[in-house]
């Protein structure tokens, strides 16, 4: 079944038209990326689909037309985002964040949410590590895993992340993709925009290359990872690394 379904999508900004005419889907399961240059407009992409920009197109969430757009509406749909800029409360402890995930569902029992924040924690050890020091004296790579912990707080049907890698050391890249990894095995459906190429197109199944605001290339992640065009566009002098996997 098609969780997300999203066609002939257009984002413009005023004379700048960021996004042309997309459409991808995101069935059960699977994870799937979008990757493109600097400004290729996949983070327009993703707040298009969320309605958090003005966007034309259809977007079927669910097999059914997307018509709510608050976040807290959309977060108990099960349609989560993971923004760019992670958007913690910086002065609240790394575990009031968390249980901030979970406001959507608040009616549910606390047992449930209790149970979600040990899955939390069992993915992000880090978390459980610093669960009472203040959000905004975490690491980047820190407060990253939190804006992740936080979003899986709210139980996601679709996690969306908006470039988790930016800014990031490469190894801590490596932990969050490793994480997201362990996600997509226990089967969380996942649809990431990502500029690192080479790390989001081995995590997923079917991943999507966008150019100035088009749709040029879609296939299978392991096909892309190694299509020569790709290769030259995004994986640069990575290449080898990228065969070795
Ligand atoms: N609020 C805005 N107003 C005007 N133009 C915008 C706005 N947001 C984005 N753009 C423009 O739309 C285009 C696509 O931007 P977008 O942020 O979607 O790209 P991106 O692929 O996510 O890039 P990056 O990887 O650098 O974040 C760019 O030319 C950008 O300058």
């Amino acid at each position: 079944m098609n969780i997300l379904e999203v066609e002939n999508l257009s984002v413009r900004y005023g004379a700048v038209e960021a996004v042309r005419g997309l459409s991808l889907r995101v069935a059960e399961g699977e994870a799937i990326t979008l990757i493109g240059p600097n400004g290729a407009g996949k983070s327009s992409t993703l707040k298009g689909i969320l309605g958090l920009v003005q966007a034309s197109g259809t977007v079927r969430y669910l097999g059914k037309p997307l018509l709510q757009r608050e976040p807290e509406v959309l977060a108990a749909m099960g349609l989560v985002m993971v923004p760019e800029k992670r958007e913690l409360f910086a002065s609240m402890a790394v575990e009031d964040n968390l249980l901030l995930g979970a406001f959507s569902r608040f009616q549910r029992r606390e047992k449930g949410i209790r149970k979600d924040l040990e899955w939390v924690y069992s993915l992000f050890p880090r978390l459980l590590e610093r669960r009472k020091q203040l959000a905004g004296t975490m690491s980047g790579g820190e407060q990253q895993m939190l804006a992740i912990g936080r979003a899986l707080m709210a139980r996601p049907r679709l996690l969306l992340l908006d470039e988790p890698s930016l800014g990031l050391a490469p190894l801590i890249v490596q932990e969050i993709f490793r994480i997201l990894g362990e996600l997509k095995a226990q089967r969380v459906t996942i649809l990431v925009v990502e500029q690192n190429a080479r790390m989001a197109l081995k995590l997923a199944d079917r991943g999507y290359v966008l150019e100035a605001g088009e749709l040029v290339m879609e296939g299978r992640g392991s096909e892309l990872l190694y299509d020569p065009r790709v290769i030259e566009s995004y994986l640069g002098i990575r290449t080898r690394e990228a065969a070795g996997g």
